[in-house]
């Protein structure tokens, strides 16, 4: 039997905001995908951006204070500058941690671009959180040059489109990388989002959900398994009350259920189960496991997580 494939997903505990927390954190999980390796898997790798991004766009539009000929920077441009940079340092830490276990395997970092629909309800609706918390002059800034903010319970914050993800362009390279048994890293932050016209892409001013296009690249490599790591080791129902109970195996069935009660947070939880639910129903013998970042190997090997079967 070959190697099982694998789409890992990592959230913001995996990578970290800040530049020497990123560099800190995607060490320890090179720790942790380098385990996975070790168990015997062909990895694939994808992983949020929301801090990131939002810090890339803070810079630039400071840059463009001091620089007169700068026009604002696009949204999609913030978003290929994140999967650069965090791509950059998740490969460089785990190609130093399976040196240091003596295991020579490439890794590499694909930026990838991934189509939208430019009629998506989304655009109308920005509901994606980026970025750090603002002041409420910093809000009222943003909205005098037109872009959303939302008011959360710790401040202000950036809102943008999160349109579904249709095509993944570099869907061919990064098959090509997976089935010779290398390590990819693709997709970063939901992947860059343009809009096809005839041969053209172009940027589109959105951030799309990296759950959602985890589900679609775990889909479209044919994965046997979607490995999203967040920060809780288990999805619970009644989820912090007294009557909170963790849910370790449970079927896309049982999920919906408790979508329908609406047990599972918005912009969170949410487009993970629905992720998970997706990617198991679509083919039969498929597996989601949604985990904590450290407890990734338990989850593999069913000690622990939330476990999704058809
Ligand atoms: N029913 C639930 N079970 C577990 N966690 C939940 C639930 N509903 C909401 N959450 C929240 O979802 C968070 C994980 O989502 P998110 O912060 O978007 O992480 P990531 O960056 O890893 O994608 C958890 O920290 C938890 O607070
Ligand atoms: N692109 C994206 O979904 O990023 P976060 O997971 O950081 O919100």
């Amino acid at each position: 039997m070959g190697k099982k494939k694998v789409v890992v997903a990592l959230g913001h505990r995996a990578l970290g905001t800040t530049l020497p927390e990123q560099k800190c954190a995607t060490k320890s999980s090179a720790k942790i995908l380098a385990d996975l390796i070790e168990c015997g898997l062909n990895l694939v790798i994808t992983h949020s951006n929301a801090p990131q991004i939002g810090m890339i766009h803070t810079a630039m539009n400071e840059f463009g204070k001091v620089h007169p000929d700068f026009t604002a920077v696009p949204m999609s441009v913030c978003s290929a500058m994140s999967q650069g940079y965090i791509g950059y340092d998740i490969q460089n830490a785990l190609r130093a941690e399976l040196l240091r276990r003596g295991i020579y395997k490439p890794v590499s970092t694909v930026l990838t671009q991934v189509t939208v629909d430019p009629y998506d309800d989304a655009f109308h609706e920005p509901v994606k959180v980026i970025g750090r918390t603002l002041t409420e002059e910093e809000a009222f800034q943003e909205e005098k040059k037109g872009n959303y903010v939302t008011k959360t319970e710790q401040g202000y914050r950036r809102i943008v489109a999160a349109p579904k993800p249709d095509k993944i362009i570099e869907i061919d390279a990064i098959k090509t990388l997976f089935d010779a048994g290398q390590v990819v890293i693709a997709a970063g932050g939901g992947g860059i989002p343009v809009l096809e016209q005839n041969e053209e892409l172009t940027g589109a001013s959105a951030v799309i959900e990296k759950d959602l296009i985890s589900e679609k690249l775990a889909d479209e490599l044919d994965a046997d398994i979607l490995l999203i790591l967040t920060s809780v080791d288990c999805v619970s129902v009644n989820y912090e009350t007294t009557q909170e109970k963790a849910l370790h195996e449970v079927t896309s069935a049982e999920l919906k259920e408790y979508m329908e009660e609406g047990q599972f947070e918005d912009y969170t939880m949410l487009p993970k189960i629905q992720a998970s639910i997706d990617f198991v129903e679509a083919k039969p013998g498929r597996k989601a496991i949604i985990t904590s970042i450290a407890k990734a190997k338990d989850g593999y090997l069913g000690k622990t997580g939330t476990i999704v079967t058809a």
